[in-house]
């Protein structure tokens, strides 16, 4: 922060406000907000709107809820205890919104000070709406923006009462809400935590609202204000009476475009509300104040996109200044006025036709960024990419390899919410006691519904629902037929996972687990005999039966793998008369097929999780080994896939489960890859 504050283009910002809160003396505060204020304060009431009409006052003059009115009250009151003009108290109020929304871009946008403050602090729109006209647009943006921040980090009850506070503030806000519903909604982590954000909107809209409501001069203000019919102007009129209104009908499809986006992110979310509010803003006859609103969303948008937005947003801010000062009188603290129409010597007609040129200029221009805004955030996007398509990664690997295991933990990064689970073993052919299981091992293909699985699985990455049933591995029985709805991601593990090339094409990710033998047969050993009812005898008959199908069957599928994990001990004999008191230590050998990028996650795992790491990369990079030994925390394989894969954070539950050790390093190690495979799909 302190680089933004000494930034010369800080000061210069600042030193232009102060002149203007100094120099001016916007019509605006002067006759209408300031005297509102000032009776408000002389007699304070819970309705000072019913006060104001009953003295006479202007309706148009505060057409606004609480939440404004609130806003402005402290300065108020104190600059009429220590006897400072009305207009310095309405004009530092505004300094203090506009300071905070500078602190909060800050937020979403650290490290782009400059940035910030060339199209933020210094942008013409802010700074002659606000100081220039006097308009207090700054203050339901300012809440706007607060509740998209508090989204994003998950406060959502917070994030409720400063939505329903930009409304109270300005009911304009209320154009919002079905993105911030659907934002929600259709993102399933969210979801389960929307009730926060319900009950904080709901309470504060009753609170704020219900009591507003109650005065019927303040209903009258709002929905006398003229402004609210400028949305019905543009229209297409049919036959009869009947018109077609042009905004409401934009605003419906941008509702429906952002409902199609199954899953939106937060860039998508932001950029969404900030279109609508383009839009709105350019095809109506729109107070000046009006595109305040946009700003903040312009400023984030220009931060991804870069120098053309900068340009062109550059230029939709000169088109602003232009017309505004054709049309609009500025009135200065001394008395004086300036309009630029007759300072230029442009006859009344003619400055009404320049300023409506000048709005055409802003409407081509304001509309090429709505469509650029869309195809770069929305376009360009994982969350979108994601939302056409489920990612599908395919788990093989022998009985005991621990592909449920892997499974769970893989869910855990992206919560239950979010992830579909196929499991090759609820495709047996049969129940445990049919007499086929003499004649035929479950790592035969044969004795699997392997079309079925293959069937299920295309129709799951197609979008589809399935019917599906469960092996029951207490009971040996198959449970009865069940839907099964796909989602974001689809985890297919199995036997027979990797088999079929018609099965492989449907993943976006293969893994194969290729388990030390020692190993997985001590773990499926402790399984079948404590979880499955086996007996040892039988455990042990089952290795020397299935041995076979295991090297004809499952074993060649590593070759398909993109990423092949081991787990192996630590010392090849370590399991023989290994008792429950010691615990296992284990290494993680992996080898990845499509390069990765071995040397930060080299550097990370040692730097950050303390691991030894060896890696062996072949000669053109395609083909990387990684051993890594030692002992982690799940809390620091979290930071390091903070560190190794940004870019996927956002796709993980809000409170992703990272395991300790090696289970942790094998989530870390598939979630680069995720990202690896994402970033592919993007690029394709
Ligand atoms: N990474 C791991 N760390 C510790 N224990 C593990 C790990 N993977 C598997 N195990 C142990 O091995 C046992 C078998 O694992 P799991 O049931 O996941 O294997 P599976 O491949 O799904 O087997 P099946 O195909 O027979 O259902 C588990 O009960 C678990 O205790
Ligand atoms: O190989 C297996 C799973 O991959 C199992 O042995 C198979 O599912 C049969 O289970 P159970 O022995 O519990 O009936």
């Amino acid at each position: 922060m302190k680089k933004l504050l000494i930034h010369p283009f800080f000061t210069m910002g600042l030193a232009i406000r102060l002149a203007l809160i100094v120099g001016m003396a916007p019509l605006a505060v002067t006759d209408w907000y300031g005297p509102f204020l000032d009776m408000s304060t002389s007699a304070l009431t819970l309705d000072p709107w019913s006060a104001w009409v009953a003295h006479g006052g202007d309706p148009v003059a505060f057409p606004y809820g609480y939440a404004m009115w609130l806003t402005f009250l402290p300065l108020t009151l104190i600059s009429k205890i220590i006897g400072l003009p009305l207009l310095y108290a309405y004009d530092l109020t505004i300094l203090a919104a506009d300071f905070s929304l500078l602190l909060i871009l800050h937020q979403l946008l650290p490290n782009r000070q400059r940035l910030l403050l060339l199209t933020y602090w210094l942008s013409p729109i802010i700074i002659i709406a606000s100081y220039g006209l006097g308009l207090n647009d700054l203050i339901p943006a300012l809440l706007l923006v607060l509740s998209m921040l508090f989204v994003r980090r998950v406060k959502l009850t917070l994030a409720g009462v400063l939505l329903a506070s930009a409304i109270s503030a300005k009911l304009s806000m209320v154009v919002a809400v079905p993105f911030f519903a659907i934002y929600l909604f259709n993102n399933r982590a969210l979801r389960q935590r929307s009730f926060e954000f319900v009950s904080g909107f709901g309470l504060s809209i009753f609170l704020l609202a219900g009591s507003f409501l109650l005065s019927g001069a303040g209903l009258k203000m709002l929905f006398g204000n003229p402004e609210i019919e400028k949305i019905y102007q543009l229209a297409i009129g049919l036959a009869g009476n009947v018109s077609i209104f042009v905004v409401p009908l934009i605003y419906l499809v941008m509702l429906y475009l952002a409902w199609r986006v199954r899953r939106l992110n937060f860039d998508l979310f932001q950029a969404t509300i900030g279109i609508a509010f383009l839009l709105i803003v350019l095809m109506t006859p729109s107070s000046p104040g009006w595109f305040v609103w946009c700003i903040p969303f312009l400023v984030l948008y220009q931060a991804m996109s870069g120098r053309i937005a900068i340009l062109m947003v550059g230029a939709f801010s000169g088109g602003y200044v232009l017309s505004t000062l054709l049309l609009t009188q500025l009135q200065f603290a001394n008395g004086n006025e300036f309009a630029l129409g007759v300072a230029l010597h442009i006859p009344g007609q003619m400055s009404g036709h320049t300023s409506s040129l000048l709005h055409t200029v802003m409407v081509a221009i304001g509309g090429v960024l709505a469509i650029r805004v869309w195809r770069e955030a929305i376009g360009r996007n994982d969350f979108f990419r994601l939302s056409r398509k489920p990612f599908a990664i395919g788990i093989a690997g022998d009985s005991g390899a621990g592909k449920d295991t892997f499974t769970d933990a893989i869910t855990g990064l992206f919560g239950e919410h979010s992830v579909v689970k196929l499991s090759g073993d609820d495709y047996h052919l049969w129940d445990r006691q049919k007499p086929m299981w003499q004649v035929m091992t479950h790592l035969n293909p044969m004795a699997n519904d392997i079309e079925g699985f293959c069937n299920d699985l295309v129709s799951l990455t197609d979008g589809k629902s399935v019917m599906s049933r469960h092996y029951d591995h207490k009971t040996g029985k198959m449970s009865k037929p069940f839907m099964m709805a796909s989602n974001d991601f689809i985890i297919a593990s199995g036997l027979h996972a990797l088999y079929l090339p018609v099965i492989r094409e449907c993943y976006n990710l293969k893994i194969y687990l290729d388990i030390d033998e020692e190993l997985r047969r001590h773990f499926k050993i402790k399984r079948d005999v404590h979880h499955r009812g086996h007996t040892i005898e039988r455990v042990l008959g089952s290795f020397e039966k299935r041995e076979p199908d295991s090297e004809q069957f499952i074993r060649p599928q590593s070759r398909h793998a993109d990423l092949i994990i081991s787990l192996q001990p630590i010392h090849p004999r370590m399991l023989e008369g290994l008792d429950d008191k010691h615990p296992l230590r284990l290494k993680l050998v992996v080898n990845t097929r499509n390069g990765f990028n071995e040397l930060s996650i080299h550097r990370t795992l040692v730097g950050v999780c303390g691991l030894h790491v060896d890696v062996v990369v072949n000669d053109d990079g395609s083909d990387v080994q990684l051993t890594i030994e030692g002992e982690t925390s799940g809390a620091d394989i979290a930071m390091a896939a903070e560190m190794l894969c940004p870019r996927v954070q956002e796709f993980l539950d809000i409170s992703p489960k990272w395991q300790d050790g090696m289970l942790g390093l094998m989530q870390l190690i598939t979630l680069t890859h995720i990202s690896q495979a994402l970033t592919k799909r993007f690029i394709k």
